[in-house]
């Protein structure tokens, strides 16, 4: 039995052009350029260097003069005799183009909404470089014969805004700097993954990050100018590449200086454009790898500054100076200070191997912890964590934290921006922007990261597509997450339990109202105050377990807190025939169990409600207790007119002489005062909500013996029909509702005081003033006496 004690609770997603020719290389020639069309219809786009030169004779003077202008929009290249529709005229096929500076402008501009994400998409390109040249090296030992190590560096110069980011990998060669730098939306590494597998390669690494072939034009986003120096084993001359913002040409030449000669790889400099000289400052090029890039597989090393402390000697001040010896000389006194002496280095930025990456079983709870810490910028340790993998349809990785603490602010717990899902595709980061799409809101405060290798991305790397693989995988981590809470109600630490609910408490009621799907995983981690645990929590279970034999229902009362719960009259019968009733007292509740309707196949049953069944009903006695107070009700019921339904003998009262029922699908008392706190403006659904009221009366209480008397020998005495009034105020009241008319009420009241207290008080007051008058009078009468003695 795990009972929690009570606390606040309520405090709470080419080829189709010419190749390229530079001015001192004009290899290709136009002819080239339009049999390659042709030849590849699967071409998307490339870079018309062309275009600038001029050199395209074969398809005539006009298109030339389209190309000078910037204006090449169509490259007939087929004509065909095959009718295309009804007509005899043949058809004529043209292939799309398109005009590139424009291209270039939308993906460099509206692809991303981040410019910051520059870094990743080329330190992506860098790692997939690097795994290239990891893969090919198995079969040709010789391509890492240049040696180095398989890293990525990035060195920043901040005065002057420029980044360079140089990788050991597979590099370029010419013909591929043209074939994927040169041809937008063409991705080498997609060919390069697409020929392992056609070539059945087991080895196929699917670590491979570049899929769309897009990526790199991101340096554009903070780059007037980008040079790649490149240099593939396969080539023993390095080539660079240069390109501008909004320019449709590029340029290759051939690395000249040795002192930019590469053993092997690619190296990457970029000119960032004048307001975002900022990314260059290496704090900031930390902070960006240590966000997207931090798991890649390579090591990534920044220039960073650093310092180490030293001593140096320091001449004292002659002032300070001591006299030393009998000869009174003066003696120099070597002192030492510590000075901070600064220097670049290289830093290692990353760790290459992520947590999720391990076995769990070689992983131990604080470094669990303390990855938990780190990542989510916490102080206090998860309140629970879990680590899995899934396999199947959809495979991720993936660790799952519970924090101890809902996060401060009100409005946390209904936000679904959290940031509290860190999604890796491939060890890259992509996102922690949710809506949703992961978890639902109710597990918003779920924190952990996700890796999967088979994410539908969109090209920007930005928006989770939504798909089939999105909603297995978020059956799957809702499922783990629950798996987890569970195993927090069942920790022999009972405080953690508690700690839980009463931070995520509000959270689980709110998945009964938005998750039907999941009822039978939430159910049994509610908890709840009750009629026989007002000082412990009780959960589902343990009320099923203390339920009486014959007991149907699972009785509840929402009211305003544990001690109006405990004292209204609705609960008098259940508790003397010891069944208990489940205390709803946060606002949530009442909507939350209303939702679930039944717990084990045993109904939530209101208490406050009509047709109440405790269990005990007697039909003879009730037929006798009809014929006695029959009549009585219906003059109760024309003396309330339309404020209640009905007047009835209540089987649910012991001790209060009355009480005001709610219709079956009325609201309760407790949810009319909700409703009517949060309502503004019309107040006709609240009226209709209201629904039928019914005025139960106890026979057995005296009161009513009285008016059933006082009906009998005169059903008009005016005072009769006023205590009626005024037992239905007060039963309106002690029912949870509120008063009509409190003033009016509060006239009653003091118009019964009066009649009672005149009736007890009069009589006193009476004998005191009698008894009282006559020593005062005889006072007197002696006084006088006296001073006629005089
Ligand atoms: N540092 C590099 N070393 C070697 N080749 C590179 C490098 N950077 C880019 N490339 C080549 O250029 C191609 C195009 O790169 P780009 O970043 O535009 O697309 P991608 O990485 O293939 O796909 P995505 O758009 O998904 O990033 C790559 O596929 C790769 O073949």
């Amino acid at each position: 039995m795990h009972r929690l004690p009570r606390r606040s609770v309520s405090a709470v997603l080419r080829n189709g052009g010419a190749r390229y020719r530079n001015a001192a290389s004009p290899i290709a020639s136009s002819n080239s350029l339009f049999n390659e069309s042709a030849g590849q219809s699967d071409t998307k786009l490339r870079w018309y260097s062309v275009l600038t030169t001029g050199r395209c004779n074969t398809t005539g003077s006009m298109e030339s003069l389209n190309r000078r202008n910037g204006l090449f929009r169509g490259n007939q290249y087929e004509s065909t005799t095959a009718a295309s529709d009804a007509s005899d005229t043949p058809a004529e096929k043209y292939e799309y183009q398109a005009e590139v500076s424009r291209l270039m402008d939308l993906i460099v501009n509206s692809l991303y909404s981040n410019k910051e994400v520059f870094l990743r998409e080329l330190v992506s390109n860098a790692s997939d470089a690097l795994d290239k040249l990891r893969f090919l090296s198995v079969t040709d030992p010789n391509l890492l014969k240049d040696g180095g190590d398989l890293d990525i560096r990035i060195q920043s110069d901040k005065d002057n805004g420029i980044i360079t980011i140089t990788d050991s990998g597979i590099g370029m060669t010419r013909q591929e700097l043209v074939d994927c730098l040169g041809t937008i939306a063409q991705s080498g590494t997609a060919k390069f993954l697409k020929a392992l597998k056609e070539s059945k390669d087991s080895g196929a690494d699917s670590s491979l990050i570049g899929q769309f072939g897009v990526g790199f034009y991101s340096a554009f986003l903070v780059s007037d100018r980008v040079v790649v120096s490149t240099r593939s084993p396969k080539s023993d001359k390095q080539y660079v590449w240069e390109g501008e913002a909004n320019s449709s040409t590029y340029t290759i030449r051939e690395e000249t200086e040795p002192e930019k000669f590469l053993p092997r790889g690619t190296c990457l400099t970029l000119y960032l454009k004048r307001d975002d000289k900022g990314f260059a400052h290496p704090e900031r090029i930390e902070k960006l790898v240590k966000n997207y890039s931090q798991f890649v597989s390579f090591p990534i090393y920044t220039w960073q500054e650093k310092g180490y402390t030293k001593e140096v000697e320091v001449d004292e001040d002659l002032a300070d100076a001591k006299t030393d010896g009998q000869d009174g000389q003066t003696e120099k006194k070597k002192k030492t200070k510590k000075v901070v002496e600064k220097y670049w280095d290289w830093e290692l930025t990353n760790e290459t191997q992520p947590i999720w990456l391990r076995n769990p079983k070689d992983v131990t709870t604080e470094e669990y912890n303390e990855f938990y810490k780190k990542t989510f910028n916490e102080y206090l340790e998860p309140l629970a964590s879990s680590h899995f993998t899934t396999e199947g349809e959809v495979e991720f990785r993936s660790i799952l934290y519970v924090p101890s603490m809902a996060p401060m602010g009100k409005d946390e717990m209904v936000n679904l921006k959290t940031k509290n899902i860190r999604l890796y595709v491939k060890r890259v980061f992509i996102s922690d922007d949710f809506d949703g799409e992961l978890f639902p809101r109710y597990l918003s405060f779920i924190k952990g990261v996700v890796d999967s290798n088979d994410l539908p991305l969109n090209v920007s790397r930005e928006i989770l597509q939504e798909s089939r693989i999105v909603r297995i995988m978020r059956k799957r981590l809702v499922r783990k997450a629950f798996d987890m809470i569970l195993g927090i109600s069942m920790s022999e630490n009972r405080d953690d339990y508690e700690k839980f609910w009463e931070n995520f408490g509000k959270h689980l009621k709110l998945g009964c109202i938005e998750d039907r799907e999941n009822h039978k995983r939430l159910a049994p981690l509610l908890r709840f105050f009750s009629s026989q645990s007002d000082q412990e929590m009780i959960s589902l279970d343990e009320y099923l377990e203390n339920m009486k034999p014959d007991q149907k229902d699972i009785y509840y009362i929402a009211a305003d807190s544990v001690t109006s719960a405990m004292n209204t009259p609705f609960l008098e019968r259940l508790l003397e025939k010891d069944l208990e009733v489940l205390f709803l007292v946060d606002p949530i509740d009442e909507v939350a169990i209303q939702n679930l309707k039944s717990y084990k196949d045993k109904n939530f049953v209101d208490i406050s409600k009509e047709d109440l069944d405790v269990g005990d009903k007697n039909e003879e006695k009730e037929k006798e207790m009809k014929q006695e107070f029959g009549q009585t009700c219906d003059w109760i019921k024309k003396r309330l007119g339309d404020k209640v339904a009905s007047v009835q003998i209540s089987n649910r009262l012991s001790t209060s002489p009355c009480v005001l029922v709610s219709g079956k699908f009325g609201w309760s008392a407790n949810m009319e005062r909700l409703m009517k706190a949060q309502t503004v403006g019309d107040t006709t659904s609240l009226e209709f909500m209201r629904g039928r009221r019914v005025f139960e009366i106890n026979p057995q209480h005296p009161i009513i013996n009285t008016l059933n008397a006082a009906f009998k020998s005169d059903p008009n005495d005016e005072e009769a029909l006023r205590a009626i009034d005024l037992l239905y105020d007060t039963a309106l009241i002690s029912s949870g509702f509120t008063a009509e008319n409190p003033s009016q009420l509060g006239g009653k009241i003091y118009e019964m005081m009066g009649t009672a207290l005149s009736g007890k008080w009069a009589t006193q007051q009476q004998f005191s003033q009698q008894h009282n008058a006559e020593p005062l009078e005889a006072e007197i009468v002696e006084s006088v006496e006296t001073s006629g003695q005089k």
